[in-house]
């Protein structure tokens, strides 16, 4: 596994959403065994696995759309199941994206629809507020059937949010948007987190996530199979030198380069680079490059699905 992350299923118990031992079977045939993970407030928790792994499932229990048949949800400690109102009224969904909408109303007109079922005070200028951060304003008062797919998936997103819930729940936010459209939910999503609220996506799309996640739950064959919690980019790097072994015994004695450790014949430290590179020198070692060792979650995830 490689360095910069770190895994387990240990959850905290300030969890704003958490999941404890989650089974769903239909009739014998079992989806999903034994899910315990937690999403913290502002974090972002991307569910990542191969088609049929049960990630859609795991939504539909998260959000109360389907019932487990053993295990517990809780929000913000209130269980979903039995708790009702209080664990409900916490939680922001788009399930099954994109969300439906009255076709012939128009975005404004739904979002007024959500506002009013959900008892929202002040609701004309949060719907405005939410259309312009959605850029979603200059079609706003046109019906719902015009909407583009991107249109309609922001739409969803606006209508999950308009009331400021603290936990958010989005099955594949962003398929179907384009670049634009991607980066402008990134953007809203990572605000949100910013602001505390706990988010919880299923996504397909690794290293688009692994920009903002900060943290990748791996599910596969009805299992959580690995938790990687993202690290701080850019802190970490490679060196490709004369005698690595030599090399990284030696830089592990060298003040301001840490955590240094041996992978196939690169080194890779964190730390200060001047000071691992000036040291190697110094030493006489031919340093062929040193660059900063990136994360490529979406390998690490093929690795470990693969072996699973
Ligand atoms: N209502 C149901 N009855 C029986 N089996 C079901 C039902 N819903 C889902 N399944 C099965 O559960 C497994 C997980 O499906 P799920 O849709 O949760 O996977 P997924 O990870 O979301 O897949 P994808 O990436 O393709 O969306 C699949 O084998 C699917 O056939």
């Amino acid at each position: 596994m490689n360095d910069t992350v770190s895994t387990g299923t240990a959850m905290p118990p300030s969890a704003a959403l958490e999941a404890q031992s989650l089974v769903k079977r239909y009739g014998r045939k079992p989806v999903l065994e034994g899910i315990t993970f937690g999403v913290q407030p502002g974090e972002v928790y991307a569910l990542a696995g191969p088609n049929g792994s049960g990630k859609t499932t795991l939504i539909r229990l998260l959000t109360g759309l389907a019932f487990p048949t053993s295990g517990t949800v809780r929000m913000l400690g209130a269980d979903l199941y039995n708790g009702g109102h209080a664990a409900r009224r916490a939680l922001g969904a788009v399930v099954e994206a994109p969300a439906a909408f009255y076709p012939h109303l128009t975005g404004r007109q739904n979002l007024e629809m959500v506002a009013f079922l959900s008892e929202l005070q002040g609701s004309e200028t949060k719907i405005r507020e939410m259309l312009v951060k959605l850029e979603l304003l200059a079609v706003a008062d046109q019906p719902v059937r015009t909407y583009s797919l991107g249109q309609r998936q922001r739409l969803g997103l606006a209508s999950a949010i308009l009331h400021e819930p603290q936990v958010l729940i989005l099955d594949e936010p962003t398929s179907g948007l384009d670049p634009q459209g991607i980066s402008r939910v990134h953007e809203i999503l990572s605000e949100l987190a910013w602001k505390g609220v706990a988010v919880l996506l299923s996504t397909h799309h690794l290293r688009e996530v692994s920009a903002y996640a900060d943290k990748v739950g791996i599910l596969g064959g009805g299992r959580l199979l690995d938790e990687v919690r993202l690290g701080s980019k850019g802190e970490r790097y490679r060196l490709r030198v004369s005698d690595p072994a030599r090399a990284y015994a030696f830089l592990r004695t060298v003040p301001g380069v840490h955590n240094v450790s041996l992978r196939d014949v690169s080194v890779v430290f964190e730390g200060s680079p001047n000071a691992a590179l000036a040291a190697l020198v110094r030493e006489g070692y031919q340093v062929q490059f040193l660059e900063p060792d990136y994360f490529d979650l979406y390998e690490y995830y093929r690795e470990r699905v693969k072996h699973a």
